[in-house]
Formats: structure tokens, C-alpha cells, sequence
């Protein structure tokens, strides 16, 4: 098939560099000047009447120039600093203005006296950039521009294009009016609006399609990138209220980013995860065997939190699907709460306070008491639990603890072999079990029996652990003197009214769920989590992955990675080894991680290759996932 000769045009200010060069020009020029930030501002706002047309361009320049008051010797400092500020994908594609350097143009309304500099190191020569030209004094001072040049006159583009009279297709990229009017004026064939640096809502309008960055233009016109697959296309779908900082960080690295505040039934998860590559959760959103079954593109689960049980980990292995948490972030506030909430219900605070609250004064020390001294049982002792034992000691508490593994004791903390005697012993029993379905009711009936008579009890672990019908009845009963629960065995999806059968009595602390609810936890998780995903999706690590086999990969050096997850059954590891080696590919690394089900194989292979082969391990019997990175 003959291919009809493409013509690339490409904007120079705020598509090829991240900025406007005469604005850097302005802050070069007027270091000095007491009225800087003024006559900046001004600089920018003709820059932007211009851009949208609301003002000719001509006029434009020429009340720049003016204001700008800039010599000859500035330009140098110009260049050097544009050369840094070359938008980020133009500097990671050179190879494609390497080898389309015939095919590529610059014009731009800018001055060929700083442009020429800068484009020549990506191959674009002198003759084939079209900008404008200063005119000097003779004293070196920019006083002007020459006025012959079409690209000094309002809509300049279209002429310069027209006299140019290319053969061939002709593809405009840039990021404002003068650039999408040479498709409306029937000069250019396709215009791409350029948004690494500006989104103007014009230009968008006027685009045949959007280009968040260089990558995006080489992907769909099938050039050659440095990127296997734009950033861009990638989508990532956060639901429940995720801290703002996960979206930064993630749309910060160029993915597509949708935000949604509360969790979704089963049925708009399955709308809602078409075309979605990545899906970031809290506690509330069931994550099912039938919404990983219908998914045909997602990759990564994302829980922004510690617990994983709402989501299906064997349905997302068996689909390839990597799953990410975050153990520690929280850790720190749920133990804050608990000791806060032990103080509190041996002081009988949210008993007094209601009494005020209703204008009832009722002074008493009657079974309000201090906690130094008292007998605290902690129940499960991982990561929340030894840290709570370290800070209830450090208040004077006595620790005992109970554990089904072989937990090392902190400090002075006791270990209990049995659970009847710790909750026989203490004074006040704080559960941190993990969310394994085998703890449900775990504390009931027969076990609230065992506790001492006027204990306390603390729930910040999962609702389903605690029986909450058997705790009303000891809480009513007197068996119990107080009770501060977090979880419950049903929660809503979204905030709003809510039941439960403990709500009015006395002494119990409610609170929804919000044990890992501190502005520095959900920070720490909008980090950790968005860390492991893109660890993942940019180059194959599955290090703290909680359902897949871990690999921590070294960095990828001039090599194509192809990353084969499959079904670990006999034969498949050596159908693959196989296929490279009929390939003849020059293999760089080979990693490889199993576990009973899957299995997860790293190739790393020179640049150079048949490109057939990716079909070919596409194929390999039992494959679940494939991709390749570069
Ligand atoms: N309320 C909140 O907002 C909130 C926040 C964070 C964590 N959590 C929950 O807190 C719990 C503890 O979190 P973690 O990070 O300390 O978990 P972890 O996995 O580090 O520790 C759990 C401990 O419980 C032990 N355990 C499990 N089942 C047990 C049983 N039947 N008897 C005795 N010990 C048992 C485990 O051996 C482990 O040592 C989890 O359920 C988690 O989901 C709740
Ligand atoms: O913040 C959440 O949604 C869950 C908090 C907690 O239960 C967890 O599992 O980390």
C-alpha cells in the first residue's frame, strides 16, 4: 500500500516548549525593573488576546515588542533557558524527528532568532522553520519586527501555508487560533490541538483530535514513539472519596483520571469499568467475580486502604489482574482512636457530654476512671495491634495480648494462649483481627460472658467480627460498661441515614468507619497506593502486590519488555522460551515469579525485532495477559 506523503507542522511556543518565549523573554528583560509584575501580566494578557484572536496579531507583537525593551545579548540567555523547557514528550520522542526530519516544519508566529536554536538539536534545519525576524537599532536594541513577513500579519499561518503549497497530507499540531484556522482556511488536512502545556477550550473545539502530548499525535498516526502506549489512553477510574493527591499524582504521570465520590452496586461497576485499565477502591466497593469476569481491559485494583476482602483476589489472579493496598498508612490513626476512645469511655466523656448537651450539669467521678493501671486485651496483634500495645504502655497500661500466629511482645506486653483467659483478664478488650471471613462473630455471646463484669469493649477491626445483637444485650444488661464501635456487619455505600441496634445506649462511642480517616493517612495512601500502580504499569513490578507473585525488576535499558502473565500448568514457561528462540531474539533479562495458579514472566529483548513474535506469544497456550513496554 503506498503510503501519501504526510507534512508534520508543528507550533513552536507552547507546543514544542512549555512556555511562551516572549513571556521568559519579558522576566530576562525586566529583572530589574521596580514595575516587573505588571508589565509581565500585561505581556501575558496581549500574549492570550492574541492566541484567541480577540486582537490582531500584528497588534499583539508589536505592543510586546514594545514592552519588552529587549537587546540582542538577551536572546543567548533566551536560548538557554527555552533548551530547558522543551515540553517533556517532544524531548522523549527525538528518534521520530530523527527519521521524519524530511517531513517536518516549524512555523510559528515567534522569532526565528530564538527557534532555530532550539529545534535544530531535534533535526529541524533552519529552511524549514517559518517565523518571524527581529529588526534591531544600532545599538543592539529589538525595536521591531519586519513587517514583510506574512507571519507578522493577523492569520499569517494560513498564508505562510498557502505560499509553502506542500505536497502531500498536512498535519497542523499546535495549541491555539493561528494553528486551527489553517484547517478551516483549507490549508491543512487534520489539526491536532497540542494540551501538554495550555488547554484552550477554543482550540479543542476547533481540533480534529486532542493530543495531550506528542505521544498521543505518534500513536495514532502510527509513527515511531519512545512510549509503547500514550499514557493518556490508560484510564483510571477512583471511587469512594480517594484523597485528591492520588489523582494528582497519577494524571501528574499522564494518566486519564476519573474521580467518583462514593462506591458503586455491582451492576454500575460493570458499566462503569468498561474501557478501564486501572480501578482504585476504599473498604465499600465489592469488587466481584462477575465485574472482573466482564472486564475486558482492567489490570490493576487499586484498595487505598488495608483491607482487600471486598475484593474477589483469586477472580482478579485468574484474570491477570494485580492487586495493590496500602498495610501501614493508616496504622498510626486507627491506634490514636483507640486509646482515645478507651480514655474516653473509662471516663464516661460521651455520657457527661450528652447529659450537657441536653443541659443536664451531673458532676460525678461514679465509674469514671483512669486508665493508667488497667488491664488492656488487644486481639490481634499485627500491625495496629503492637503498635497500640507500645503506646497503651507508654500511658500506663498493663498489655496483654492474644494472637493466632507466633507474635513477638512488645515491650512489656503479655502473651495469651487462649483467648477465655485474656478475656477473662482484662479491663478492656480492643479487637484488631484481620478481615478474614473465618473471624465472623468471632466475639459473641459466649465470649462477652467471659469478659469481667463493667468491661469495656473497642471494635475498629471489621463489623462482622463483633456480634452486634450479643453486644446490645450485654451493653443493656450492665455486663458491659461501654462499647466504642467503628464497624458494623452492614455499611451504607454512600454517607447518608443509617441503623444500627446500638444506637441510644449509653456509654457507647459510634463512629462510621473512620478509623483510617485522618487527612495524613489518606495522604500517605493517595501516595503509596498511585506509587505501586504506576510501578506496575510503567515497568512490570509487582513488588506488595497482594495476589500476584512479587518481582521486583530492574530498570529497562534500550530494551523492549514483554510482560506474559499466565496459567501456571506444565509446558507453558517452555512454549514461550520456545517462541523466542524461533524468533532469534536477543535476550537481555528474563525474570520470572510463579505461584500455584499463575505464572508472571519478564523478557527483556534489544529494540531491534521481528514484531511478529508478539502475536506469536499472544498465542502461547494458557497466556491470560500480555503486553509489551518500552
Ligand atoms: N476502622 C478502620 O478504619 C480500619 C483501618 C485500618 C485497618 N482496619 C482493620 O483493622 C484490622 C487489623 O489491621 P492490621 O493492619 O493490624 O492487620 P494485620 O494483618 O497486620 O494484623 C492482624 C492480626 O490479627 C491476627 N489474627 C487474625 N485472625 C485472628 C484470630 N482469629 N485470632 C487471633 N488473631 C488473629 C493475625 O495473625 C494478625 O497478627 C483489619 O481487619 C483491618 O481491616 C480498620
Ligand atoms: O478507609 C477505608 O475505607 C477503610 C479503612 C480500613 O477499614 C482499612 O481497611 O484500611
Amino acid at each position: 500500500m503506498i503510503q501519501t506523503k504526510r507534512n508534520f507542522v508543528f507550533d513552536f511556543d507552547s507546543t514544542l516548549t512549555r512556555v511562551e518565549a516572549l513571556d521568559v523573554l519579558a522576566e530576562i528583560t525586566l529583572v530589574n525593573n521596580p514595575k516587573k509584575e505588571e508589565i509581565i501580566n500585561e505581556i501575558i494578557e496581549i500574549t492570550n488576546l492574541g492566541i484567541d484572536g480577540k486582537i490582531s496579531f500584528t497588534e499583539s507583537l508589536e505592543r510586546r515588542i514594545k514592552l519588552l525593551n529587549a537587546k540582542r545579548s538577551d536572546l543567548s540567555i533566551l536560548i538557554s533557558q527555552l533548551k530547558e523547557k522543551v515540553s517533556p514528550s517532544i524531548e522523549r520522542n527525538k528518534e521520530f524527528f530523527e527519521k521524519f526530519s524530511e517531513d517536518i516544519y516549524v512555523i510559528s508566529c515567534g522569532f526565528k532568532e530564538f527557534i532555530d536554536d532550539i529545534v535544530k538539536e531535534y533535526n529541524i534545519p533552519s529552511e524549514r522553520v517559518y517565523a518571524n525576524t527581529f529588526v534591531f537599532d544600532e545599538n543592539d536594541v529589538i525595536i521591531g519586527f519586519d513587517s514583510e513577513n506574512v507571519l507578522s500579519a493577523h492569520n499569517g499561518k494560513i498564508q505562510c501555508l498557502k505560499d509553502m503549497n506542500l505536497n502531500g497530507e498536512v498535519q497542523v499540531i499546535g495549541d491555539g487560533y493561528s494553528d486551527y484556522v489553517t484547517k478551516e482556511a483549507g490549508v491543512a488536512d487534520k489539526f491536532f490541538a497540542y494540551t501538554e502545556n495550555v488547554e484552550r477550550e477554543k482550540t479543542i473545539e476547533n481540533a480534529d483530535h486532542i493530543a495531550p502530548n506528542l505521544d498521543e499525535f505518534l500513536f495514532v498516526n502510527k509513527l515511531p514513539r519512545n512510549i509503547s502506549y500514550p499514557k493518556n489512553r490508560i484510564k483510571i477510574l477512583l471511587l469512594e472519596n480517594i484523597h485528591p493527591d492520588a489523582f494528582q499524582k497519577l494524571t501528574g504521570d499522564g494518566f486519564t483520571v476519573e474521580t467518583v465520590s462514593k462506591s458503586l452496586s455491582e451492576d454500575e461497576l460493570i458499566e462503569k469499568l468498561k474501557g478501564v485499565h486501572v480501578l482504585g477502591i476504599r473498604s465499600k466497593t465489592q469488587v466481584t467475580k462477575k465485574v472482573l469476569d466482564s472486564t475486558k481491559k482492567l489490570m490493576v485494583v487499586g484498595a487505598f486502604c488495608i483491607g482487600t476482602k471486598q475484593i474477589d483476589l483469586e477472580a482478579c489472579k485468574e484474570n491477570g489482574i494485580v492487586v495493590f493496598n496500602a498495610p501501614y498508612s493508616n496504622t498510626r490513626s486507627v491506634v490514636e482512636l483507640a486509646i482515645g476512645e478507651i480514655i474516653m469511655l473509662m471516663r464516661s466523656v460521651f455520657q457527661r457530654s450528652m447529659e450537657l448537651h441536653s443541659g443536664e450539669w451531673n458532676k460525678t467521678a461514679h465509674g469514671s476512671r483512669e486508665i493508667r493501671g488497667k488491664k488492656l486485651g488487644i486481639v490481634g496483634y499485627g500491625n495496629i495491634g503492637k503498635q497500640l500495645s507500645v503506646l497503651a504502655e507508654a500511658l500506663g497500661m498493663d498489655v496483654y495480648y492474644y494472637d493466632v500466629e507466633d507474635r513477638l511482645a512488645l515491650g512489656n506486653a503479655t502473651r495469651i494462649d487462649q483467648l477465655e483467659d485474656l478475656l477473662s483478664r482484662v479491663d478492656v478488650l480492643t479487637l484488631h483481627i484481620d478481615d478474614n471471613p473465618a473471624n465472623k462473630n468471632f466475639i459473641g455471646k459466649e465470649e462477652l460472658e467471659l469478659m469481667k463484669e463493667g468491661a469495656y469493649i473497642v471494635n475498629l477491626s471489621r463489623g462482622f467480627v463483633l456480634d452486634i445483637e450479643a453486644l446490645r444485650d450485654a451493653l443493656l444488661s450492665g455486663k458491659l460498661a461501654g462499647a466504642a464501635v467503628d464497624v458494623y456487619p452492614k455499611e451504607p455505600r454512600a454517607n447518608g441515614e443509617y441503623y444500627t441496634e446500638l444506637q441510644g445506649l449509653n456509654n457507647v462511642i459510634l463512629t462510621p468507619h473512620v478509623g483510617g480517616s485522618t487527612e495524613e493517612a489518606q495522604r500517605d495512601i493517595a501516595d503509596f497506593v498511585p506509587g505501586k500502580i504506576m510501578a506496575y504499569i510503567n515497568s512490570g513490578n509487582t513488588v506488595d502486590a497482594v495476589n500476584f507473585p512479587n518481582i521486583r525488576l530492574p530498570r529497562q535499558v534500550q530494551a523492549h519488555r514483554f510482560l506474559h502473565i499466565h496459567k501456571n500448568v506444565p509446558g507453558v514457561m517452555a512454549e514461550i522460551n520456545k517462541v523466542l528462540a524461533e524468533f532469534e531474539l536477543n535476550i537481555t533479562g528474563q525474570y520470572l515469579s510463579t505461584d500455584s495458579k499463575v505464572g508472571y514472566v519478564i523478557t527483556d529483548v534489544n529494540k531491534e525485532y521481528n514484531k511478529k513474535v508478539i502475536k506469536a506469544l499472544k498465542k502461547v497456550e494458557g497466556t491470560i495477559k500480555f503486553r509489551v513496554l518500552y
